[in-house]
Parts: C-alpha cells; sequence; structure tokens
C-alpha cells in the first residue's frame, strides 16, 4: 500500500494506568474511524509515576500488550503502542523502555527498547538519570510491514541522527518517535530535530508527544508528523487528542529522487563506525 492514513495520539498519562489505557483505546477508536492504518501512541503510555520497575510488564504477553493486541485485531490496523516498562529479568529494578508494533492480526510484529537514557543536566533546572532506573536497549529495529519499513526511536534518540540514518540505509521511509519530551528543550528542539531527520534521511516522522505535568518535568506536547520534505503535515493542538496525515510512499522516492541525500553521500571518505 503506497498511501494511507497514519495517525499520532497525543496523551496526558499520569499514573493511573486503567485510566491512561481506557484513554488511549478512546484515541485509537477515534483514528480508526478517521480512517488510520497506522496510529501511533507517545512514550509511557500507559503510565508515568515513580515506580517504573512495579510497573513493568511483559511484551508480548502482558496486559497492555494483550489490550492493545485486541484493539489492533478488532480495528484491523497496525498499532505503533508507544512505549511501556518491560520487564527485565536480568536486573528487574531496571526495566527497559519499550515501544512495540502491533500487527493487524494482533501479534507483535517488532520491539524495540530505547537505545539512549535522557540522562542530563539542563540549564534551566532539569536533571534527569533515566538510566538510573531504566535499562537501555542494545539494537536498532526496523519493523518490516505491508505499509513498508518502519524505523522505531523514542524521544531522546531523535538527538542521535546516525540511528536514523542507519535506519533509512536498512531501508526505513517512516520514523515513528513516541516521546516524553519536556518543554524546557521542547521549545528549542523538538520541532528542528524532528524536521531535520526527516530532511536529511528524506523520510516520514510521526511524533506523537506527552503533554502535561509530570513527576519530573512538564512534557511539551505540540505532536508533529513531518513529510521527507520536512513540512509539518500534521500538528496537535494544546490538548490531548488524535492527528492524521496521509503518508504517500511515492512522496518519499520523488523526494530521494530530488535531494538524493542517501545516494550523494561519500561512504568512501567518511562512514559510520565504531570508535
Ligand atoms: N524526555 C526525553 O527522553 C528527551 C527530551 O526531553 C529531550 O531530549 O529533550
Amino acid at each position: 500500500m503506497t498511501k494511507f492514513i497514519a495517525a499520532a495520539v497525543q496523551m496526558d498519562s499520569q499514573d493511573d494506568k486503567m485510566a491512561n489505557l481506557a484513554a488511549a483505546e478512546r484515541y485509537i477508536r477515534e483514528a480508526a474511524a478517521r480512517g488510520a492504518r497506522l496510529v501511533v501512541l507517545p512514550e509511557s503510555m500507559n503510565y508515568i509515576g515513580r515506580d517504573m520497575a512495579q510497573e513493568a510488564e511483559a511484551i508480548p504477553g502482558g496486559p497492555t500488550f494483550q489490550r492493545l493486541s485486541g484493539l489492533a485485531r478488532e480495528l484491523d490496523l497496525w498499532l505503533e503502542a508507544g512505549s511501556i516498562y518491560e520487564s527485565n529479568p536480568e536486573d528487574p529494578a531496571r526495566p527497559f523502555n519499550t515501544t512495540f508494533l502491533i500487527c493487524p492480526d494482533g501479534t507483535l510484529a517488532a520491539k524495540y527498547a530505547k537505545l539512549h537514557p535522557f540522562d542530563v543536566v539542563l540549564p534551566n533546572g532539569v536533571t534527569s538519570r533515566e538510566s538510573d532506573r531504566v535499562c537501555p536497549g542494545k539494537k536498532l529495529t526496523v519493523a518490516e510491514t505491508d505499509l513498508g519499513k518502519v524505523g522505531l526511536g523514542i524521544c531522546y534518540d531523535i538527538r542521535f541522527g546516525e540511528m536514523f540514518r542507519i535506519m533509512a540505509l536498512e531501508g526505513a521511509k517512516l520514523f515513528a518517535v513516541p516521546a516524553n519530551f519536556t518543554v524546557n528543550t521542547g521549545k528549542d528542539h523538538w520541532e528542528v530535530l524532528l524536521r531535520a531527520r526527516a530532511i536529511e534521511n528524506e523520510c516520514y516522522v510521526i511524533a506523537p508527544n506527552q503533554m502535561g505535568k509530570k513527576p519530573r518535568f512538564t512534557a511539551y506536547g505540540n505532536s508533529l508528523m513531518v513529510d521527507p520534505w520536512g513540512t509539518v503535515i500534521a500538528r496537535a493542538s494544546d490538548k490531548p487528542g488524535v492527528i492524521t496525515a496521509e503518508i504517500d510512499l511515492d512522496y518519499v522516492t520523488k523526494v530521494r529522487q530530488s535531494t538524493f541525500t542517501l545516494d550523494n553521500r561519500r561512504p568512501d571518505v567518511y562512514q559510520l563506525r565504531k570508535l
């Protein structure tokens, strides 16, 4: 399928898992009613609180997976489930922050654990040590779907251009980037980073964000969908809700055959390599 409707869901998740899941279900149903074939939820969609380890679940198999899997099957759509805390048997106190893609038949297509924990000391007073509470993942993930290849990233990952370049070279035409991006960084960086990743890799970017006050910071909202030219094709209001836009994979090809950013690289002179 080269043209389809995709949706990004902006949420204000808090520490009541049942309430968050009920809200997600309402938005997924709304996106389906608006014709979405792919729905992307934000980071930490089912829980934002202080006890990640206690809320960790298995993927697949856990209750959040099962509920979302049932919805994907019922509504016959691809569901990129934002992220949840995934049980980590080797280090139970530090679950993974994992996003996962569910096929329209309800099975797991792919999952990806956030590679880059949000470990920062910002000038405006936000200090974050996500790695104290969350175990970083170890691999990139490009999911095969009948909508094309989808590269998966989470929030702070968007700052690491190498990761997205590699996924584009592996065939991704669309990136799904669920986030819980802060207001303080978001006002200067969020849109610029998303548009840069779209332009330099000639890919669509779907980036649903959290909004509202959280235990450690306030989330920026401004969920965006960006096309491969870098144009913002959908932007959320200042409320939780669903945004939709048409994804046209032929347009990816058209842009790639106009700016040739992937083809005109000089791997004979520079390459991504382990230092
Ligand atoms: N919250 C994050 O993981 C990332 C973020 O807010 C930022 O990169 O800024």
